[in-house]
């Protein structure tokens, strides 16, 4: 019997929505590390300094040069090796889960050979039996054995997993990228979940595209650093989540996170809630109030949907941030303040200034270190990742048994353009484990109306709100007529209003004149 194959099982990519492992499918002469596989039934986990030492050195390392991590199982078929199957890994640690995964891999491969084996060898006994018969089928026989020999046994391969365990193939992707080195290899520390190892990472934030990437990296660079950050991104796509993974990556992470949604605190109050006030200080002011500021102090404010913020409170927020110092309202003492500030919004904060709806001064001091969040449709690789992770962690919760989604769900969730991004596709997946019936999801009630619209470029657009709307065309006349109001070159005549109604919405809408 012939030595199969060892195949590599280590580069993957998803490909429409399918997990494509790429195995690098080299016929190759059975190794001396094979030989050493040979010895176990189970899967060897070394690295490529230990697995060279077990050969004495003499191992050529060829394509699994840059792989730090080498798990191996071997192939057997009655006792005798055909193959080995490698698991390999850049950086990452393997855990248990995931090489019982490997093992049951191993056996569909084997199942496969098996099939591939045995069909040969029917058709070959077949032929021998026409050796000296009708020289026709005699060759009808040699080409199907020739085409089962030369076809792809990893082809076959991907069919029964495709089949046997569609999900339990995401899973292991999502395994190998965000698994956590570990030094120890306790089982307990084994048996902690994916998620629940990962949590303690990134805040278990999901996302293996190249934006996402690059969103941890820019964590763990920023992290260490006293910097003030801005988090930019459309609604849900993770902002607070990527806010307290900083905080917990930071040498404050022993002190508070403050958060403050500077959009929910009604605008008269929001100075009270940033700084604190004393008793007295305005009408239902009852009793004295320690502000957020002071409360985040050695640790970190995290101030979300700053755009909102109005004028009037930016002049406040800037003179505490640059002095560092408060004093609360009504009160007449300054307070020392340590906080680091981390801010975010989903407003495009460049063109809020250019408006003059956000001050130049306190955009320089926020944005001196912006992490970019991308919405999700500009990361459909990451969906199937992000629907399978939700869908573990309701059923959990749910304490139901859905395995995943048919691949024609998935692919409606790629088409989908997730105006709502993370946060919608996880209240979707919430509500549709509750509904669902059988173990796998085969219905998704996608909105039909999606909150986008197209601009006349064919690009979808946020849908603006009647103020924003009323706001941004406001800007574009009083811009046309260089801020001039009255008269008969002036922005109210153009927009068919009196120009005391112009002044008032001005001022209602937080138009600054002086920027036209
Ligand atoms: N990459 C991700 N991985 C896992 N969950 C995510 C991810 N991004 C967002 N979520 C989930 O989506 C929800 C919204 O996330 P979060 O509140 O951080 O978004 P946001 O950008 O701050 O939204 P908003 O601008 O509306 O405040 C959270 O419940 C979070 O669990």
């Amino acid at each position: 019997m012939n030595l199969i194959k060892e195949s590599y099982l280590s580069e993957y990519d998803f490909d429409e929505g399918r997990p494509n492992f790429q195995f690098i499918d080299v016929p190759t002469p059975i190794t001396s590390i094979q030989k050493i596989i040979a010895q176990f039934s189970y899967p060897v986990l070394k690295t490529m300094e230990e697995w060279k030492l077990e050969a004495r050195n003499n191992h050529n390392v060829g394509r699994t040069a840059d792989y730090h991590y080498h798990c191996y199982l071997p192939l057997e078929v009655n006792n005798t090796l055909i193959g080995t199957i490698g698991l390999h890994n850049k950086s990452r640690q393997l855990d248990t889960e995931c090489l019982r995964f490997f093992s049951i891999i191993a056996d569909l491969l084997l199942d496969v050979v098996l099939f591939k084996i045995e069909d040969a060898r029917q058709l070959k006994d077949k032929m021998h039996a026409q050796s000296d018969g009708d020289p026709v089928e005699f060759n009808n026989l040699k080409k199907q054995i020739d085409a089962i020999e030369q076809s792809s046994t990893l082809d076959s391969f991907f069919a029964r997993c495709e089949s046997v365990f569609p999900v339990a193939y995401q899973r292991l992707k999502f395994q190998l990228d965000n698994m956590v080195v570990h030094n120890s290899h306790s089982d307990e520390e084994a048996l902690l979940s994916t998620d629940e190892r990962f949590a303690g990472n990134y805040e278990g934030i999901i996302g293996e595209c190249p934006e996402m990437k690059k969103v941890f990296s820019l964590i763990d660079r920023v992290a260490a650093s006293e910097s003030t950050v801005l988090i930019l991104g459309e609604t849900g796509t993770g902002k607070e989540m990527v806010a307290k993974a900083i905080h917990n990556c930071s040498d404050r992470s022993g002190k508070p996170l403050v958060m403050v949604n500077c959009a929910a605190v009604p605008p008269n109050l929001i100075e009270s809630e940033l700084f604190g006030h004393e008793r007295g200080a305005f009408t239902g002011a009852m009793d004295k109030r320690i502000g957020k500021f002071e409360l985040a102090n050695g640790g970190t404010l995290f101030l979300d949907e700053i755009g909102e913020l109005q004028l009037e409170l930016q002049v406040k927020l800037l003179r505490a941030l640059q002095e560092k110092e408060i004093e609360r309202v009504g009160g007449k003492a300054t307070i020392k303040t340590d906080v680091r500030i981390i801010s975010a919004t989903n407003r495009d904060l460049a063109e809020e200034v250019k408006k003059g709806f956000f001050r130049q001064d306190l955009y320089f001091r926020l944005n001196v270190f912006p992490i970019h969040l991308p919405a999700l449709k500009q990361r459909t690789e990451d969906i199937p990742l992000l629907a399978v992770h939700f869908l573990h962690k309701y059923s959990r919760k749910a304490k139901k048994d859905i395995k995943g989604f048919t691949n024609g769900v998935l692919k409606q969730m790629r088409n989908y353009a997730w105006p709502g991004n993370v946060r919608e596709m996880e209240h979707l997946i919430e509500r549709q484990v509750l509904l669902n019936k059988g173990k796998v999801v085969n219905e998704i009630p996608l909105p039909t109306h999606e909150k986008t619209l197209n601009d006349k470029n064919g690009k979808p657009q946020k849908v603006k709100t009647i103020d924003e709307n009323e706001r941004d065309h406001i800007f574009d006349v009083l811009t046309l007529c260089k801020g001039k109001i009255s008269g008969p070159s002036g922005a109210a005549k153009l927009l068919g209003v009196p120009a005391t109604t112009l002044n008032s919405k001005i001022k209602r809408l937080g138009l600054n004149r002086k920027h036209f």
